[in-house]
């Protein structure tokens, strides 16, 4: 919808749909009716484009391309073309976010103000496509080839001072951009508008046209090789800079139209809303996002100063919560505030803060080796070692000084939140908040419920998550949630093959060129084998089995003899300069394969008497990534993860799977239940031995059934009793 109002001989046209103005059918027929009531009525001198509530259009309505709505008539090149084809002065007014199909919207006007705090954008690689409504062809035209490339190219937000300058806005304004904006269209009411209208307009650095589109090129496919849509973007602006608007158009709308119907912008979408959708919790019984009212946190504390509980303060301090660190002595307190000091330095340094803006947020931190200071805070994490039995230490002891309601909240990454929060009075009011490294940095948030855990609790935290700028997803309690539970079995795959015939580079290679920016070995040496290896004690103990005797762990899966041998050698990874691979330095991020480690595996499989055969990529593939979304299948039948959302936004913005497949569990839908249930029936059939390989009943289900399940049903054959 657009509401149209005349106020004097000025008509004011609000996109009008809530929440972000969205550009769906029934705003572009409103927009482009308006236009054409306005252009009938004499009365009307000029037009002012703006939207209702928080925001100027954010752009086309994603939901729209799978419908294909989108092309519906008037669609936004149509919409742009008719407004800029107008007889008066349009101007767009613009606050909020006028992005993708927005901006468009606003380069079709004649001018373009903005308030001070609004920001445009082109941000459609972020989902598979372009500006396919002119936006390829008018930005450079107004502001020249080699900024449009840098912004369309990035899908990077502009501020209005950097807007104004290059000149995508002619003028900021103070207070109600609507009024300004009618002040400022009566003020060009009279101005011709020859030499207005962009489409006519020639593209200023044409002569370097060639040279700034190789390059961008060149810097697109390095950045990010496999992606269309970038690609796509390089392509529509080089033709921008050598054929007139009428041709170019054309050429941007085929390349639109092939964007649209690629795998990869299904994808991006689905993750776009994927991750929209995942704060939106709702438990057995009933209660949810929509129905339980969270309480007001206005304070935190974290216990442990190390590299995760650092982190932690910092997402905390930099939500403008007051934040309190405890540690066990004063040397741990003082080296995890120097570590906070650091971060905040250096980000001083890279001008990403004033100096004054950090010292205002360290002001909010409180360091103390104190429990009882933490008596009034409303909410505590722990972020101490992986390690049950001092977990349990610390929360008794928070349990005792916290006051009642407070929340206490473990950043475990595999450990029994039920087992944590035992050790309180208040099982309701303990969750797990399960931090990726850095904390301070990456995105995501696996919250973890235990069996007593209050609607209330989750609705709190959830919040809270928000807040300090995480996308909070809610999972059940078993060893390693959803993240770490699949990670297992891709990992113990990833270390079965190298005793069957690859070497580390050649399974990293196939994960690698799938996309996942490190492959599981060079991960391996990254988080170090040491670690690896007390985690197979660690899980070896809670199964009462003795981890270093071979038939005792080798039937759960836990044994690992080339991980084992390396360890003993003393090759802990990446810190020790040797681990899959060999480093420079220790401490190199460079990993180069190893002729010592490929002896070494050799020799182990000489003597278990194992014939090393040649292992097809396609098999490594397929064994990796198959066991991993199997058991991610087994995740939802178990109701541990709520959604297939879910499991895939954790795979994305926790363990680096490309966003363009749309995660593990987009993906598997478009590999097809029915192939992926052969397959790794297939391999439970080579490795009965593997409970990892023993197919999970719901993928079983799913790929019986006549026609494939849409992926948003899933959980409707989800057949166990949910967790969650
Ligand atoms: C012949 C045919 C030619 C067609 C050519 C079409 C060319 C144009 C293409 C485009 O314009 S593609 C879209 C480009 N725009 C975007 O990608 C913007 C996406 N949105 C955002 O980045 C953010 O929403 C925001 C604008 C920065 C606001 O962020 P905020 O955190 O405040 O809110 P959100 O939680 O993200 O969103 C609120 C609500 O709105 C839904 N939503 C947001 N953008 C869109 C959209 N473009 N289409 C549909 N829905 C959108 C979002 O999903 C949230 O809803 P719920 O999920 O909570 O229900």
């Amino acid at each position: 919808m657009a509401d149209y109002r005349k106020q004097g001989d000025v008509a004011v046209l609000h996109a009008n749909n809530p929440p972000v103005n969205a550009l769906s059918y029934h705003v572009r027929q409103g927009l482009y009716d308006g236009i054409e009531a306005a252009e009938k009525d004499p009365s009307v001198k000029c037009i002012v484009i703006c939207g209702k509530g928080k925001t100027f259009p954010v752009g086309a309505d994603i939901r729209e391309f799978a419908s294909g709505s989108a092309k519906k008539f008037p669609n936004l090149i149509e919409v742009c073309d008719k407004i800029e084809a107008c007889t008066k002065p349009v101007v767009a007014a613009i606050h909020g976010f006028a992005l993708g199909g927005g901006l468009e919207i606003s380069l079709g006007c004649h001018y373009r103000i903005g308030g001070t705090s609004c920001k445009v954008g082109f941000p459609e690689v972020n989902i598979g496509v372009l500006p396919g409504a002119g936006g390829t062809q008018r930005l450079p035209r107004v502001i020249g080839l080699k900024p449009s490339l840098d912004i369309i190219t990035s899908g990077c937000h502009v501020g209005a001072k950097e807007a104004l300058k290059l000149g995508i806005l002619d003028k900021i304004v103070q207070g109600d951009v609507v009024t300004e904006g009618i002040k400022f269209a009566k003020s060009v009411q009279n101005q011709p508008l020859h030499g207005r209208r962009v489409s006519t307009m020639a593209v200023p650095d044409v002569s370097q046209a060639n040279a700034l589109c190789n390059s961008a090129m060149a810097e697109v496919k390095r950045k990010s090789s496999g992606l269309l849509a970038p690609v796509a973007c390089v392509k529509s602006l080089r033709v921008a800079a050598q054929t007139p608007y009428k041709d170019g158009i054309k050429i941007e709308s085929a390349l639109m139209l092939q964007l649209m119907t690629s795998g990869q912008a299904k994808a991006l979408q689905y993750a776009f809303f994927a991750e929209r959708l995942a704060s939106k919790w709702q438990v057995p019984g009933g209660a949810s996002h929509a129905t339980v009212t969270p309480r007001p946190v206005k304070s935190c504390a974290v216990v442990g100063g190390g590299y995760m509980g650092s982190g932690i303060v910092m997402c905390i301090l930099n939500a403008g919560l007051p934040c309190i660190l405890v540690e066990a002595n004063q040397k741990f307190l003082d080296r995890g505030i120097k570590m906070i000091q650091g971060l905040y330095a250096g980000s001083v340094k890279l001008g990403k803060m004033s100096e004054q803006d950090a010292k205002k947020t360290l002001s909010l931190l409180k360091p103390t080796l104190r429990y009882e200071d933490l008596k009034d805070v409303d909410v505590v994490i722990e972020a101490v070692f992986e390690d049950m039995k001092l977990k349990q230490e610390v929360f008794g002891k928070l349990d005792k000084v916290c006051k009642k309601d407070a929340l206490l909240c473990s950043n475990t990454s595999t450990l029994n939140i039920d087992k944590i929060a035992s050790a309180t009075r208040r099982p309701d009011r303990v969750m797990g908040m399960h931090f990726f490294a850095p904390a301070y940095y990456m995105k995501l948030l696996e919250n973890i419920r235990g069996a007593e855990t209050s609607p209330q609790t989750v609705a709190t935290v959830t919040q809270l998550s928000v807040k300090i700028g995480k996308v909070p997803v809610l999972v059940g309690n078993c060893h390693g949630f959803v993240g770490n539970r699949m990670m297992a079995p891709y990992t113990t795959e990833a270390q079965r093959l190298l005793e069957e015939g690859a070497y580390p580079h050649q399974v990293d290679q196939v994960i690698e060129e799938f996309g996942i920016p490190i492959g599981p070995l060079k991960v391996g040496d990254l988080t170090g084998l040491d670690v690896s290896w007390k985690i197979t004690r660690e899980v070896s103990r809670m199964l009462g089995l003795d981890h270093t005797k071979r038939e005792d762990v080798e039937p759960f899966g836990l044994y690992f003899p080339v991980r084992n041998a390396l360890y003993e050698k003393g090759r802990l990874g990446r810190k020790t300069g040797a681990g899959f691979y060999k480093y420079e330095k220790a401490g190199s991020k460079v990993a180069i394969p190893d002729p010592l480690v490929m002896d070494i595996i050799d020799h182990h499989c000489r003597e278990e008497g194992i014939d090393r055969r040649r292992i097809p990529p396609q098999e490594i593939y397929e064994r990796c990534l198959y066991s991993l979304i199997n058991e991610g299948f087994k995740t939802l039948e178990e109701g541990i993860a709520a959604r297939p959302e879910d499991v895939d936004i954790i795979w994305l913005l926790g363990y680096g799977w490309p966003r363009y497949t749309g995660g593990p569990m987009h993906f598997a839908s478009q590999i097809g239940l029915r192939r992926l249930y052969g397959r790794i029936e297939y391999y439970h059939n080579k490795y009965p031995d593997r409970d990892h390989w023993t197919p999970s009943r719901l993928l079983k289900t799913l790929s019986q059934q006549e026609h494939p399940v849409p992926l948003a049903q899933w959980g409707q054959f989800a057949s166990t009793t949910s967790r969650l």
